[in-house]
């Protein structure tokens, strides 16, 4: 996939270590301050999110961005098309860098714009301050998470990391990361067999305990949906047209497990977030754009699942969210404009 190095783009990689994927850390990757959070809305058109409607990472960050009404105030860039130097901006056509006069084709170019002499992968999402020219973050975490904390002045406020469950969310999180959501890249990128299967073990030992969670409650934490819930929902989405298949984990589909089918379709169908998946995009980017897994570049069909079939979850009780003062409300759908 390549990287860069010392500032120049580099075909060399550094993610394998004995068979095994490892994903790199990310470098831009420290809490989002206070100002930049306030500034989001405040200075409306300032901060931009790069993102790729292929990649779940980036997903979360478009998911949070649509949830939280940032819509009109950070700008969507999509990345996206034949990696050649990496991500290109722009299909391959020169992208106005915002902020600037200058044009560039390929991302990593904005990657050495903000730090010359960068070393590392070259990764979306990024949220990009057209006034200082610098990457905030390139962490789809962070970027959450300052998305969750602008106050949204036309809607419910609510925060997707209430105090009360803040360090169980944190938990899950880390363990829904390990365990499912890299672990689906683990079993796909794996070069040794030991590898392949620790991480597809990983994969499905998550995917039952979920089953089991979400069998008596309606979200992950309970009624009241959080940002763990928004974190897995990308991975849910990917998982029968990609990670099955591409990534071989081949043991059981998504619709095989009654409950987070149900839980996946309920989340689905929450405002504005159909808007944040693009079924064709993550085909494509898969099976298309890494000829060294699939050297034909032959596109897997569709599974014939229906998103929108109506998913039952209701029985289990209303959907909540918390609002910053701490209490919780049942949710008023907030029809959102388009991404
Ligand atoms: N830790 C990052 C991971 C982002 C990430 O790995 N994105 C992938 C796309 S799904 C990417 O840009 N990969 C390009 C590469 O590693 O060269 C985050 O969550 O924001």
């Amino acid at each position: 996939m390549g990287m860069v190095i010392d500032g120049q783009w580099s075909d060399e990689d550094r993610i394998i270590e004995d068979g095994a994927f490892k994903r790199a850390p990310s470098l831009f990757d420290l809490e989002i301050p206070r100002e930049v959070v306030n500034a989001l809305r405040n200075e409306s058109g300032r901060y931009h999110l790069i993102a790729s409607m292929s990649c779940p990472w980036s997903q979360r960050a478009i998911l949070a961005r649509q949830l939280k009404g940032l819509v009109a105030d950070v700008p969507l860039h999509l990345a996206g098309g034949e990696r050649i130097e990496g991500y290109p901006a722009n299909g391959g056509d020169p992208w106005r860098v915002p902020g600037t006069d200058r044009d560039v084709v390929h991302l990593h170019e904005l990657y050495t714009l903000s730090l010359p002499d960068y070393t590392g992968r070259v990764t979306v999402p990024i949220l990009w301050d057209s006034q200082t020219l610098r990457i905030v973050s390139n962490e789809s975490a962070r970027i959450m998470r300052a998305f969750d904390a602008s106050p949204d002045p036309n809607s419910l406020d609510y925060t997707l990391v209430p105090d009360a469950l803040s360090v169980a969310i944190d938990r899950l999180n880390l363990q829904l990361h390990d365990g499912l959501s890299n672990a689906a890249y683990r079993a796909g990128f794996a070069e040794s067999q030991a590898a392949y299967d620790t991480a597809v073990r990983d994969v499905f030992k998550t995917l039952d305990g979920l089953e089991t969670r979400l069998a008596s409650q309606r979200f992950l934490h309970g009624p009241v949906i959080t940002e763990s819930d928004w974190r897995l929902f990308p991975t849910l989405v990917r998982f029968d047209i990609i990670y099955y298949l591409f990534s071989r984990c081949t043991l059981r589909r998504l619709v095989d497990y009654p409950h987070l089918w149900a839980y996946a379709r309920d989340l689905f169908s929450w405002p504005g977030v159909a808007d944040t998946v693009d079924f064709d995009a993550i085909r494509r980017a898969a099976y298309v754009d890494h000829p060294e897994t699939n050297p034909f570049g032959i596109l897997a069909i569709a599974p014939d699942i229906d998103w929108r079939a109506p998913h039952t979850r209701a029985q289990l009780g209303p959907a909540l969210v918390a609002t910053r003062t701490g209490d919780y409300r049942t949710v008023e759908p907030v029809k959102r404009t388009a991404i």
